[in-house]
């Protein structure tokens, strides 16, 4: 298990280290625009899931839309302290 910011520290290590294999790098090499696209469809699993299956099924699929916001994030160089004052 591990926290928002570990994850995205982790995230900002392999943009910067590209190991091969990474989803991450892979993801930040097709830009904002595909991650965006990523984004939009792991929302709908978010809300599919919410609505039609299990609740454990649904905290993956969040686990999965949050992932996917961090890469978002390293893509636009927005730290979470960037994210969290709008809160
Ligand atoms: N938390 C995640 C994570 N959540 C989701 N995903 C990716 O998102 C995919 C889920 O999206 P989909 O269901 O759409 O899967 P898909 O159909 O294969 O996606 P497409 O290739 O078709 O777009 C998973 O198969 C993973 O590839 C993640 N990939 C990586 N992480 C973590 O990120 C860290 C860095 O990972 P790497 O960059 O791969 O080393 C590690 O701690 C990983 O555990």
């Amino acid at each position: 298990m591990k926290t928002f910011d570990e994850l995205y520290s982790e995230l900002q290590q392999k943009a910067a280290a590209r190991p091969d294999g990474s989803r991450t790098v892979e993801l930040l090499d097709g830009g904002v625009h595909a991650i965006g696209k990523k984004i939009v469809e792991e929302a709908a699993e978010v809300w599919m899931a919410a609505e039609y299956q299990s609740d454990e099924e649904t905290a993956e699929e969040i686990s999965q839309l949050v992932y996917h916001l961090q890469v978002l994030m390293v893509a636009k160089g927005l730290a979470p302290a960037d994210v969290w004052r709008h809160l």
